[in-house]
């Protein structure tokens, strides 16, 4: 896993997103242009598999922190659900990768003859809710359990708020990165001592993952250290392109940001990020922000400068787009940093030899676990609670080697023992708020129930030998990947 994430994943599949037109092989999933409107259910017949499980659907309109590219983004559902195969053993026959193909702002993209998209600019919010709507309710008449995954939408908050309770989705990077960077945040929180009354928390970057990210937090400053919801939110400093969020900045804030906009500026504006770190004194910084290289040396004095154990997540992908390295972290704190970043970063020799081994702070953790625990439970809905469930899980996941080593993520190569363990706490939060329907699994204790998830992920080393008699599904797939070239199998 170690080895091959950073291919299928962050960082490599960004690069592969931003050439998918010029390395295009086969299709690999689903393509739903706007023409296709009205007719959508008719070319969701299209894909040849009878049985899928779960869907992950982008509109290319921000993948990763690279922007707008267009159908190149169905490589980040390729990807994603790859790793729930990896992490969680749903079966690749059974995962759908989905783009939808409302045109691109992306003038490269525009001026390529060989972009494989509609060449039009983007359509607009209410356009794309029609298409959304046509497209969920078909994906359901279809396939009336799958799973619906929002990955890199541009601006996610209309589809999560008006599709959460109606079918069966979640948005990963509202929901499934505030999960994940929690559990990072509640195992680096108990390493620095300081209560999340006294905590501090600036973010450079406001939007789906930077909100999400903060409510996630909150609720957990809420619920550990007994805070009302204004005392934890005050705890929050949100910084966007125009600098510190405030409700007298003088410009119309997005409906997300309001829940964390400042009115105790005393009509001051903070524009800068170095600013905003001389105002607040933070403990933790995040960025989520898409400026790689944003926490440069000086800031990541400052915040070796207001706390013994600062706690730095440089959390935007790829790896170009990271607010800081690793070793930059390590190196400006004086080796006290408590660190994860979005992307892979090697590890690093301190000055007594010894190697540390940074953290992840990536939805990889979590989505995988989530979708399981949702497909083992039969759920209807994901609701907060089962997204909340998955972060406690991940948290208490690690072993005591581990955090004697310091870490605050478990190593990747632990990763299906630890989507079990995902799994298994989003199956209790769907079974305490009502919604799992499995009957199978009533009354299991923890330990059988994590047996039973891992009885139930598939594993790429037991393919049965006679294909084509145990599984005709199986043989099919096989049998189109034969028509490829040898080197590509
Ligand atoms: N580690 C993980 O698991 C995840 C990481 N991410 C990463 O987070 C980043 C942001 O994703 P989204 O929030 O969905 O994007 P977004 O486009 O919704 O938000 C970007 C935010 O950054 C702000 N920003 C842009 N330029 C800035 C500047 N110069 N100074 C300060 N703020 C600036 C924008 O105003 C906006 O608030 C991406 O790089 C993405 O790859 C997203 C999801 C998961
Ligand atoms: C990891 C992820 O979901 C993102 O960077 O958007
Ligand atoms: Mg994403």
């Amino acid at each position: 896993m170690k080895d091959i994430t950073p291919l299928v994943y962050t960082p490599v599949v960004g690069e592969a997103c931003e050439k998918w037109s010029h390395i295009f092989s086969e299709p690999e999933g689903l393509y739903l242009p706007w023409k296709e409107r009205g007719n959508l259910a008719e070319t969701i017949k299209n894909w040849p598999e009878k049985e899928v499980d779960i869907c992950v659907v982008t509109d290319g309109s921000r993948i990763l922190g690279l922007g707008d590219l267009g159908v190149g983004g169905i490589g980040i559902s390729i990807g994603k659900l790859a790793l729930y195969t990896a992490c969680a053993g749903i079966h690749p026959t059974k995962t759908l990768p989905i783009v939808i193909d409302l045109g691109t702002d992306n003038e490269r993209l525009l001026n390529d003859e060989l972009y494989l998209g509609t060449r039009m600019k983007r359509l607009g919010e209410k356009d794309m809710m029609k298409f959304l709507d046509e497209m969920m309710a078909a994906l359901k008449a279809r396939w009336p359990s799958i799973i619906i995954q929002f990955e890199d939408f541009k601006n996610p908050f209309p589809s999560l708020a008006k599709y959460q309770n109606m079918y069966t989705c979640f948005n990963d990077d509202i929901q499934g990165t505030g999960a994940v960077v929690l559990a990072g945040v509640i195992n680096a929180v108990r390493n620095t001592g300081i209560a999340p009354k006294d905590q501090r928390l600036v973010f450079l970057g406001a939007g789906s993952a930077g909100v999400g990210v903060a409510r996630q937090i909150m609720e957990m400053f809420k619920k550990e250290g007994n805070l009302s919801e204004d005392e934890a939110r005050k705890l929050f400093y949100l910084v966007d392109s125009k600098g510190l969020v405030t409700n007298d900045r003088g410009d119309k804030l997005q409906e997300h940001k309001l829940i964390f906009s400042r009115s105790d500026n005393n009509g001051q504006q903070y524009k800068s990020l170095e600013d905003v770190l001389d105002y607040v004194k933070p403990t933790i910084l995040m960025g989520l922000s898409t400026i790689g290289g944003a926490f440069h040396e000086g800031i990541i004095r400052k915040m070796a400068s207001y706390s013994e154990r600062p706690i730095i997540f440089p959390l935007s992908n790829p790896v170009s787009k990271s607010e800081c390295t690793f070793e930059e972290a390590m190196k400006f704190t004086d080796e006290k940093v408590l660190f994860a970043s979005g992307s892979p970063f090697p590890t690093y020799e301190a000055k007594d030899g010894k190697l540390h081994e940074p953290g992840q702070g990536n939805n990889m953790y979590v989505f995988p676990g989530i979708g399981m625990g949702t497909i083992i439970s039969q759920a209807s809905l994901i609701n907060q609670d089962m997204i909340y469930a998955s972060a406690e899980y991940l948290a208490s996941s690690l072993t005591q080697e581990e955090r004697d080593d310091g870490l605050i993520y478990p190593r990747i190569n632990r990763i299906r023992d630890v989507s079990a363990r995902v799994a298994l706490g989003v199956v209790r939060a769907a079974e305490r708020n009502h919604l799992a329907r499995n009957p199978e699994i009533v009354g299991m204790d923890d330990d059988t129930l994590v047996e039973y998830i891992k009885g139930k992920m598939y594993d790429p080393t037991a393919v049965p030998t006679e294909v084509e008699e145990t599984d005709p599904g199986m043989w099919n797939w096989l049998t189109s990947k034969l028509s490829l070239p040898w080197s590509k199998l």
